[in-house]
């Protein structure tokens, strides 16, 4: 069964990027990931992730644009694996105060090229990829 996830990039304007790490006790725990949960069966992948980021980080923001999908099988501890397909979201971040409340124990703002791969959640490296390309695109710019 694939678990469909949404993530959100949440960009400042000095081009940092928003990056939490998981709760050692938490699933895949001691990565660092873009914030965000699984989508609920009712739901549009916007309203979860807008409801995740409320629920993880107590912020409110607009989900902006998509950008980018991946697909990664994590093994399970008493075998078999766990497959995620990870849908990620540009969100301009709006000024306000974050609490982690959720499954995250730290989190930091930082250039996304600079975001070391050995220490990001597998599925989010084409996320963080697919981010930098698209900062360095000259209609981005
Ligand atoms: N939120 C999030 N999860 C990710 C990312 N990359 C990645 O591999 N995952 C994995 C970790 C988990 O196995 C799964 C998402 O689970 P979650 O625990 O964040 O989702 P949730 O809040 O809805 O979970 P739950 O505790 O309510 O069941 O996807 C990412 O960038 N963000």
């Amino acid at each position: 069964m694939i678990i469909n996830v949404v993530a959100a990039l949440i960009l400042r304007n000095d081009g940092r990027v928003l990056i939490a790490r998981r709760h050692p006790d938490a699933a895949q725990g001691g990565w660092w990931e873009f914030p965000g949960g699984k989508i609920e069966p009712t739901e549009s992948p916007e309203a979860a992730l807008a409801r995740e980021l409320e629920e993880e980080l107590s912020v409110q923001l607009r989900v902006g644009p998509y950008l980018a999908s991946s697909e990664h099988r994590y093994p399970l501890t008493g075998g078999g694996e766990k497959c995620i397909r990870l849908h990620g979201y540009l969100c301009p971040w709006e000024a306000q105060p974050i609490n982690l409340t959720g499954s995250h124990d730290r989190y930091c703002w930082r250039a996304p090229e600079t975001i070391r791969m050995d220490t990001l959640a597998p599925a989010d490296h084409p996320l963080l990829t697919a981010l930098i390309a698209r900062l360095q695109s000259p209609s981005q710019r």
